[in-house]
This record gives C-alpha cells, structure tokens and sequence, in this order.
C-alpha cells in the first residue's frame, strides 16, 4: 500500500468489496447486539419497491438478507406498477411515524409517473437511510454530519482502507447522478482531493482521466473506461453494474471499466461482482444503525 496513491504498474491489486462488506456487517450486528442490550430496540429497514423490474428485486431480496444478518428488522413494501404517487406518499407517511422503522429506502428508478423527487423528499430526514432528500444532501454539500449516500460512503471506505490518507490527491468521478456521481464528489472535497467531475457534455473525459489518482467511475454505461483512461498505478473504482449477454447465450455481470485492460495498468481495482455492490448493502445497514442511534438516544453524529 501506498500513501501517494499509486503503485508500481504490474497486475493491480484486487480491492475485495466482499470480505470488506462482510466484516463491516459482522462489526453491524455487533453494535446492534450493544444497542438492543441497553435499549430493548432492534434497528428495522423499510424498503419499499414499486412495480417488478427484475434487477430491482435481485437488489431488494439481497438487501432483505444482509438486514436479517446483522440482526436488524427487515420490512419489505412490494407495491404494483399502478400506484399512484398518493397512495406511496401515504405509506411513507406511516413509516415515518412507525418506531419500529429507523430507516426507509425507496428503491430507484421509479415507474413513470411517479416523482422520484417528491417521493425522496417525503422521507424523514432521520430516517433517510439513503442520503438522498435535500437535507441530507445539503449537509454533505456543506461539510455538515448527516446520512451518507449508501454506495459513495462504500467507495469511500474502500478508498480510505486501500489508499490511506486521501489528501491533495487528484481525484475524477466520472458520472454526476445524485445518486452516485454528486455525492461522492462532496466525499472526496472533504476528505482534501482535488476532484473533477467529468459527465455528459465533457470533452475528452480520457485526457483528464489520466492525470487522476483516483478515479470512480459511475455512468451505468458498459465498457466505457478503457485502460487508456488509466494513470500508471492509479486507484479505480467501478461503480457500474450491467448484465451482459455472452456469445454462449449466458449473461454475465460487467462494470463501467474493462477490466482485464485497467487492471494491467491500474495500482488497484474493485472488480465487477464483489467490488462496489456489496459495499453498497453494507453501508445502507451502517446508515440504518447511525439512523435508530440517532432517532433513540437523540444523538448527533454520523460521517
Ligand atoms: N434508492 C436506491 N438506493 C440504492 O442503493 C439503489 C437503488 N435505489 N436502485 C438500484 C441500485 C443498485 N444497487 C445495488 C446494490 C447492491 C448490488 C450488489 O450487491 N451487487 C453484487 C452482485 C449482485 C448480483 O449478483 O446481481 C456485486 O456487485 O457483487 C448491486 C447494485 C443499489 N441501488
């Protein structure tokens, strides 16, 4: 490991989201083993997921599974295509006021027709598990504590364990969603980078790439990054997930980066699956735990 945050070229070192993610919910079901002894109150996650996209469901039956292995409450809302903004307005309603919910995530994308916006917003900020109302939000933008963004807090641990101290490093995100891309760029202005955000309109986002110690990438778009996007020893980070089909007829998970090229010329890369992912999961029960510590014993804190 290196504190500059690039490393000799060679064959990169695998960064293992997995074990990460499992040892980060072991150390979970450990604090929530703490907190029930002195509150007689189990963390619960509400998830809440609208219409059946099937890569949706995947996601939402792990994160059900995760949740009941660091011994928190899982409940799960599966609502049909058709409801109407009322009606899942008027669920979050309820959870917002259930104690036995400490957080609450509204699955993304929603159907058309639905304001993914309102809908976010509708949250209690105490309980907005995935970092996306404008509270929270506000406070990562203005160096204040809150709830982190579930898979940029992920990138971010990994980064801080691989990496070490992040300071004056060059860092580029390439992607600029709210829920990746924005919120991973406040992290890594906080943690002291000098981050640029590369997206749609960029030009010659390879160029600028390569001047990046670290660089995430989270398009959603397969393939993108190439290795000559790479520094020589850099830190990347995949955040892209797409299921490809084979010639074989079989599919196969990718990431945004090719991975076989970046991993000769990066210092170290998350792979595509058990990279990022897991990290995700694990840092929505972090949150969940931050969030009932929070809601209970009134404290402040977080990330
Ligand atoms: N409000 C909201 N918050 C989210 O955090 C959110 C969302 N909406 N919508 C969808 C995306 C996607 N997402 C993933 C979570 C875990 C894996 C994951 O565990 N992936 C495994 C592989 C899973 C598999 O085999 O399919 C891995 O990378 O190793 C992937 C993707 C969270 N998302």
């Amino acid at each position: 490991m290196s504190v500059s945050g690039t490393s000799t070229p060679g064959e990169a070192r695998l960064i293992d989201g997995k074990g990460f993610a499992n040892r980060l919910t072991q150390d979970i079901a450990e604090d929530v083993r703490t907190f029930y002894a002195r509150h007689q109150v189990t963390p619960g996650l509400a998830v809440v997921l609208v219409g059946n996209d099937p890569a949706s469901e995947v996601y939402v039956r792990n994160k059900a599974l995760q949740t009941h292995r660091a011994g928190m409450r899982s409940f799960m809302h599966m609502l049909p295509e058709t409801t109407s903004q009322e009606e899942l307005l008027a669920l979050i309603g309820r959870l917002n006021v259930d104690p036995e919910i400490h957080g609450i995530l509204v699955q993304l994308p929603l159907p058309g027709g639905l304001d993914p916006v309102a809908v976010t917003n509708a949250i209690d900020p105490r309980k907005d598990v995935d970092g996306l109302g404008v509270v929270n939000a506000g406070r990562l933008a203005l160096g204040l504590p809150g709830i982190v963004p579930c898979t940029p807090l992920g990138c971010l641990l990994l980064l801080k364990s691989y990496v070490g101290d992040l300071r004056g490093l060059n860092a580029m995100v390439v992607g600029a969603s709210n829920l990746v891309g924005r919120p991973m760029a406040q992290l890594l202005l906080r943690e002291g980078c000098t981050v640029t955000v590369a997206h749609i309109d960029t030009r010659n986002p390879q160029a600028l790439a390569r001047q990046a110690d670290i660089l995430v990438v989270a398009t959603g778009c397969s393939g993108l990054v190439t290795g000559e996007w790479i520094k020589p020893g850099a830190t990347v980070i995949d955040v892209g997930i797409s299921r490809v089909r084979l010639d074989n007829g079989k599919t196969r998970l990718v990431g945004d980066v090719v991975f076989d090229e970046a991993r000769r010329i990066a210092g170290q890369i998350t792979p595509v699956p058990g990279g990022v992912g897991p990290m995700t999961i694990a840092c929505l029960l972090r949150n969940t735990m931050q969030a009932a510590r929070e809601l209970v014993e009134g404290a402040g804190g977080g990330v």
